[in-house]
């Protein structure tokens, strides 16, 4: 079994403070909430690296990767750990989560943030689509890794989005919960394969959407199924309050 490497972005932490590729952080200057997940309703505080290693035709932040309809010179800039630490320190909300794009895709340089995030008595969230196997350093005490595989319906092949290593690195974490977006019936056959397969748990479905209404209708498909099979459902509060408006 081969252990997913991270996408070498150069130097690494340790090295020197080179910085991560951040797309937006948000929630300090306006307040906000985690808006998915098991810690949906917590205030919260967010950092979005820039940069993902999948291509989801359904994705909602596009302005972290995709160079076709976006240019990375406005949607980035490269942020050093000591400012990012300090971002966070000027807000007493005690949850931080990392989110992109894709935050492992620079794991390496996440270690020392993380670190100091929690050293500062903040705790984190990693919102990640599960392809790439955490570092053990990031696999402690106040971190918390919401995982969601992407499915082929969210317009990603499988054989991509899917890495069996790197899904059963999240699971041994014993750090995880598996959160997946559906928008069908169908989807939750293939999430109950998926956590089959894998051994997946806790499974957490969220309804997609980027509006109130579809993110409504979408409940209502799903949430007796998803309470049937005595999985966990999330919504998108950020959508439902802030109408999925940047930042919040
Ligand atoms: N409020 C809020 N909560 C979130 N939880 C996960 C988010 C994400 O984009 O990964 C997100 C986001 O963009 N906003
Ligand atoms: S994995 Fe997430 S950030 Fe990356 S393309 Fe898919 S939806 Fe977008
Ligand atoms: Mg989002």
């Amino acid at each position: 079994m081969t252990t997913p490497q991270p996408i070498s972005l150069g130097p690494q932490a340790g090295e020197a403070d080179f910085g991560l590729i951040v797309a937006e952080c948000f929630g300090v200057e306006v307040p906000t909430f985690q808006g998915e997940g098991p810690s949906c309703g917590h205030p919260a505080i967010f950092i979005r690296l820039s940069r993902c290693n999948l291509t989801c035709t359904k994705c909602d932040t596009k302005y972290t990767w995709d160079w076709s309809q976006f240019d990375p010179r406005k949607e980035s800039t490269k942020r050093t750990v000591e400012d990012l630490l300090a971002y966070a320190a000027l807000s007493p909300v005690e949850l931080v989560v990392i989110t992109g794009g894709e935050p492992l895709i620079q794991q390496a340089r996440l270690v020392p943030l993380v670190r100091g995030l929690i050293s500062a008595g903040k705790r984190v969230e990693v919102e990640t689509n599960g392809s790439i196997a955490p570092l053990h350093e990031l696999v402690i005490d106040g971190v918390r890794f919401n995982v969601s595989p992407k499915l082929a319906s969210f317009g990603i092949k499988e054989s991509k989005s899917i890495v069996p290593a790197a899904l059963e690195a999240f699971v041994a974490s014993r750090r995880a919960g598996f959160k997946f977006v559906a928008s069908t019936l169908a989807d939750l056959d293939r999430i109950a394969e998926l956590a089959d397969t894998y051994r997946l748990a806790p499974v957490w479905v969220m309804p997609e959407g980027t509006t109130p209404e579809a993110i409504t209708a979408t409940t209502r498909v799903l949430a007796d199924a998803v309470a049937a099979r005595h999985w966990h459902f999330t919504t998108r509060l950020h959508v439902l309050a802030f109408a999925d408006a940047r930042g919040r």
